[in-house]
C-alpha cells in the first residue's frame, strides 16, 4: 500500500473541518490549523469541534495545531478552507512557510471584492506559484452532512490533470466521491454564484412562496451564471455538473445553507446586521460575493438581474417585495 499522504487544512470552521476528516477517512495524516488554540485543544482532547460541528467525532489522523508552520511542515497538499474574503491576508503570512512543491488546494467560493479574482488567481498571485499547482474543491458539499457521513459527490479541478487525478485519490472515501475537471474558472464561477441565488431563494422563501417560485430562480439564476462563465472563458457544460446545477439545487433548497437562511431571513424582514448577528460569526459568502460578482458582470457586459437585485436588497435597501416585482416585471423574452 502506498505511503498516506500529509495534508494540511488551514482553517478549522465547519467545511475545513470536514474536509480534514474525508481526507482523515481517506488514510492521510491530516494536520489542522484552526485560528483559535483553544479549538485546536479541544479537537487533540475531545476529537470534537463542538462550535463547528456538534455531535461529530474526529478520527484519529487528524490532529490539529494553532501553529500554522507545523500544520503545513513537508505537506504534500496545504488546502485552505477560510472565507473568500480574508483568503488572501491568510495565505500571505502563510506563503513563507510552505514547502516547495505543496499543492495548494482552495475550498472557498467567492470572488474577492476589491479585485473581482477567482480564489485560484488570488492563491497563484499570493503564494506566487504556476496555476498548475493549485486546485479547487467545489461540489453539493453541505459540511454537516458529509461530516455525518451522509453520501455525496464533488468536483476536485486543477488544470494539470494529474494532480486533480493525485487529489482525487487523496479524497476519495466510501461516502465522498470526487470527479476530476481541468475548467477552473467555471468550477469556480459556478461556486460563488450559486451563493447569491441561495440568498435569492432564501428571501423568496422568506416571502411566502413556494417549490415554483424557488425553481424558476434556481433556472434563471443558472442562466445568468453560465452567461458570466461562458464569458469568462467557462465551458458552458460545466454549469450543468455537480459544482454548477450540483451545488446550486443543495444550497438553494437545504435549511443547512447559510445562504439559504441568511436570505430567508432577510425575506422574513430583519436587516442584514440582524441577519448576520444570527449567523454568529459563520461566513454566508454570498452578501459579499454579490457585489463583486455584480461588477464582474458590468465589466464583461453581461446581464445578471438575480446577482443585481440580491446586491441591492444587501446593500442598498431594496425591500425584498419590490425586489420580486422588480424582477417579474422585466421585459419580457424568449428563453
Ligand atoms: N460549510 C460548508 O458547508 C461549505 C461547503 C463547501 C464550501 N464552503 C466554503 O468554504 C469556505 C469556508 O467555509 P466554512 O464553512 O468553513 O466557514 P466558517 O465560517 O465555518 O469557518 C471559517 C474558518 O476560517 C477561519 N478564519 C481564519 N481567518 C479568518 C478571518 N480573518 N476571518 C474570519 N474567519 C477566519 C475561522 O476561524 C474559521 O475557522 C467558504 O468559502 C465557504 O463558502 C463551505
Ligand atoms: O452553507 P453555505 O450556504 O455556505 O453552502 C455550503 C456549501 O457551499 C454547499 O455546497
Amino acid at each position: 500500500m502506498a505511503q498516506p499522504e500529509r495534508i494540511a487544512v488551514l482553517g478549522a470552521g465547519s467545511w475545513g473541518t470536514t474536509f480534514a476528516k474525508v481526507l482523515a477517512d481517506a488514510g492521510n495524516d491530516v494536520c489542522l490549523w484552526a485560528r483559535r488554540p483553544q479549538v485546536a485543544a479541544e479537537i487533540n482532547e475531545t476529537r470534537c469541534n463542538d462550535s463547528y460541528l456538534p455531535g461529530i467525532t474526529l478520527p484519529e489522523r487528524l490532529r490539529a495545531t494553532d501553529d500554522a508552520a507545523e500544520a503545513v511542515h513537508a505537506a504534500e497538499f496545504a488546502v485552505l478552507a477560510v472565507p473568500s474574503q480574508t483568503l488572501r491576508e491568510n495565505l500571505a503570512g502563510w506563503q513563507p512557510l510552505l514547502p516547495q512543491d505543496v499543492t495548494l488546494v482552495s475550498l472557498a467560493k467567492g470572488v474577492e471584492l476589491s479585485t473581482l479574482k477567482r480564489m485560484s488567481q488570488v492563491i497563484g498571485e499570493v503564494a506566487d506559484v504556476p496555476m498548475e499547482r493549485v486546485a479547487v474543491v467545489s461540489g453539493p458539499n453541505l459540511a454537516k452532512e458529509i461530516a455525518a457521513g451522509q453520501p455525496t459527490a464533488t468536483v476536485v479541478a486543477c488544470s494539470d490533470e494529474e494532480r486533480a487525478v493525485a487529489l482525487q485519490k487523496a479524497c476519495f472515501t466510501r461516502y465522498f466521491r470526487p470527479y476530476t475537471n481541468t475548467d477552473l474558472v467555471g468550477i469556480e464561477i459556478s461556486g460563488a454564484c450559486k451563493n447569491v441565488i441561495a440568498l435569492a431563494c432564501g428571501i423568496a422563501a422568506g416571502l411566502g412562496f413556494g417549490h415554483n417560485t424557488m425553481s424558476s430562480l434556481i433556472t434563471r439564476g443558472l442562466a445568468e451564471t453560465t452567461r458570466l462563465g461562458v464569458a469568462l472563458g467557462a465551458d458552458p457544460m460545466t454549469f450543468a455538473g455537480l459544482a454548477g446545477l450540483g451545488d446550486l439545487v443543495a444550497t438553494c433548497a437545504s435549511p443547512l445553507s447559510r445562504n439559504r437562511t441568511f436570505g430567508e431571513r432577510l425575506g422574513r424582514g430583519e436587516t442584514v446586521v440582524q441577519a448576520q448577528e444570527a449567523a454568529h460569526g459563520q461566513v454566508s459568502e454570498g452578501v459579499k460575493s454579490c457585489s463583486s460578482i455584480r461588477q464582474l458582470a458590468a465589466r464583461h457586459g453581461v446581464e445578471m438581474p438575480i446577482t443585481d437585485v440580491v446586491h441591492r436588497v444587501c446593500h442598498e435597501g431594496l425591500e425584498p417585495g419590490p425586489a420580486a416585482a422588480e424582477l417579474l416585471g422585466r421585459e419580457r423574452k424568449a428563453e
